[in-house]
């Protein structure tokens, strides 16, 4: 039933779910790898849209910026509408040397600075982690269809303009492969809320050497990382 923060009606969210943070993005996946995709909610301007597949019906909803818009959006899903898996289809700053830009990357952990993670049980260091199924899936699609896909954690952050530089650099030093800003809020929410969920990025800048994406590139760059959140989500 209809939420504070989505207007779709009973039964018109499938399932599962792909969430990029764009809601702009959503229209774009729900053009070129949806059929007979409708929008089912706007508040907000957080387009989603249901469809099928593969014959399977999907819903493609945007998530908006940063962990408390994820979470109100992925918990909104989860209690209302009865989603059971959601992949987040982001853009992220590379942060290691090797790769490239529009690089494919599986979060396997997110770290997060967040004070969301703080609070939610007090005095734990929560671990955020994607379902390994839904990773393997990721995985396996990209052995059998030889597209690379990068796996390891990311660094998810409240701050975009991050004040204080050290901690960028320390988590690089860290091994995180890039940085966002909702995969931990998502991560969150599949273990709170007892669904299963994946996170896959595409590498738009860098943080230590020179290269981006336009924002226009931004956009629409999402070719990529999407065959990998549907092979999830079909798992
Ligand atoms: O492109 P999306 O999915 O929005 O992801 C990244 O881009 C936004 C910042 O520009 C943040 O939401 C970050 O996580
Ligand atoms: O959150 C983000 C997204 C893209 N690039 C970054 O550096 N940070």
């Amino acid at each position: 039933m209809p939420t504070p923060h989505i207007a779709a009606a009973e039964g018109e969210i499938a399932p599962k779910v792909i969430m990029p943070g764009d809601p702009r993005r959503a229209t774009l996946i729900a053009e070129q790898f949806f059929d007979d995709a409708r929008l089912v909610t706007e508040v907000r301007g957080i387009l989603g849209y249901t469809g099928t597949v593969g014959g399977e019906r999907m819903t493609v909803m945007a998530s908006g910026m940063g962990m408390p818009s994820l979470t109100i959006y992925a918990t909104e899903l989860v209690r209302s509408y009865g989603v059971t898996r959601i992949v987040r289809v982001g853009t992220m700053g590379g942060a290691q040397d090797f790769l490239e830009l529009g690089d494919v990357v599986a979060a396997s952990a997110a770290h997060t600075d967040s004070a969301m993670s703080a609070a939610r049980i007090p005095g734990v260091q929560f671990s955020h982690a994607p379902t390994f199924g839904l990773l393997r899936a990721a995985v396996e699609y990209g052995e059998a269809s030889g597209t690379t896909l990068h796996v390891g954690p990311v660094f998810t952050t409240d701050a975009f303009y991050q004040p204080n530089t050290a901690v960028g650099a320390q988590m690089v030093a860290h091994g995180v492969l890039g940085i966002e800003m909702e995969a931990a809020g998502l991560y969150a929410v599949g273990a709170a809320e007892g669904i299963e969920t994946l996170m896959v990025g595409t590498v738009s800048d860098f943080l230590y050497k020179k290269g981006e994406m336009s924002p226009a590139e931004r956009e629409s760059t999402f070719a990529g990382m999407v065959p990998f959140a549907i092979a999830a989500l079909q798992s």
